[in-house]
């Protein structure tokens, strides 16, 4: 059997700002090598922080933080770890050879090593043909792979992404998603990304944890968490917001119940019996329902379950 090395570990950290600003509290985590780990969590619940004291842009003020086995606060481990923020780090006005010339020169890669590792990126990432263009020139995807090859330039074994796809078209997504994954099996990098995308953490990562307030309130790999929750979930599209808040009152007193906008999300054993005692009930006090439906739980529900919010609502703050 294969055991698992541990790329991250977590061990009760907490970071404050200021005297009342408690940003990461009690919070432990373990991310095995090779694995591709997405954070979620509304706004606010602390995964840029936790990112920020694994990446070492900021100091936890308790617990411990092991990389690779290694404790930060007793060892420089900065090189072993290559970031790529939302906001993208690529100068428009260099072409995409100027950008990573740049960038491995600032991680201390001199001569013919940062001109191979430079020529080496551009073909990893498919970017050759249009290295010496300038990146303002380059698609929204393109940038996000020139941000992936400056973020991995000087070799790192644990990569962050901010939100790796936030504003890329579903075609370009696939193709990072492609590409990221490519990175985890052929290179063997750990993965950390924060994501608001439900699918994207479904489908790309090995490993989910959702923050609320701070903590990691549930962890696992999307079927894990999906099976946790387990049963049905009832979708109940009401006419509008006033009437879906007045149906969400009179059924959370039998139900589980969340609302995003006009729709409900009733969580229930055995969806299919319960559906028609739901519509009955709602039909007896009048509130008028669009449309109704049952399916399994989706990660996007039990998100709804662990923070009572829908992400949904998040990107749009
Ligand atoms: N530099 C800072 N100074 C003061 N408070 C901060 C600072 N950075 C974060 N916070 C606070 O710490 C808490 C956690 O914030 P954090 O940015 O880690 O959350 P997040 O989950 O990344 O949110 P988002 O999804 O909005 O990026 C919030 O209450 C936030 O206001």
């Amino acid at each position: 059997m294969r055991i698992m090395k541990t790329a991250i570990e977590m061990k009760d950290v907490r970071k404050t700002y200021g005297k009342d600003i408690v940003a990461i509290d009690d919070l432990s985590l373990t991310v095995g090598e090779g694995t591709i780990y997405a954070l979620l969590g509304p706004n606010g619940s602390g995964k840029t922080t936790t990112v920020r004291v694994l990446t070492s842009l900021a100091v936890a003020d308790e617990g411990d933080i092991f990389l690779f086995g290694k404790n930060l606060k007793t060892n420089l481990l900065r090189n072993w770890v290559g970031c790529v923020a939302q906001a993208s780090g690529v100068d428009p006005m260099g072409t995409g050879r100027e950008n990573l010339m740049l960038q491995g020169r600032i991680h201390g890669l001199k001569g013919k090593d940062l001109k191979n590792r430079v020529e080496e990126m551009l073909e990893r990432f498919n970017l050759q043909k249009d290295a010496s263009r300038l990146s303002m020139k380059y698609s929204g995807g393109m940038k996000r792979k020139l941000d992936l090859a400056m973020g991995l330039i000087h070799h790192p074994k644990l990569l962050f992404l901010d939100e790796p796809t936030t504003g890329l078209d579903p075609e370009a997504r696939e193709d990072l998603w492609k590409t990221i994954r490519q990175l985890q099996t052929k290179e063997g990098l750990t993965v950390i990304l924060t994501t608001h995308y439900m699918e994207e953490a479904d489908e790309l990562s090995d490993r989910v944890a959702f923050m609320n307030e701070g903590r990691i309130v549930a962890e696992g790999t999307a079927e894990e968490l999906k099976n946790k929750l387990g049963g049905d979930t009832l979708s109940i599209q009401c006419t509008n917001n006033a009437q879906a808040d007045r149906a969400k009152e009179i059924l959370k007193v039998f139900y589980q119940v969340t609302r995003d906008e006009d729709t409900l999300y009733v969580h229930s054993k055995q969806g299919a019996e319960e559906l028609p005692k739901i519509l009955k009930i709602l039909e007896s006090d009048q509130t008028e329902v669009r449309s109704a439906s049952v399916s399994r739980p989706a990660l996007g529900d039990v998100y709804l379950m662990y923070t009572g919010r829908a992400l949904r609502e998040e990107t749009k703050q």
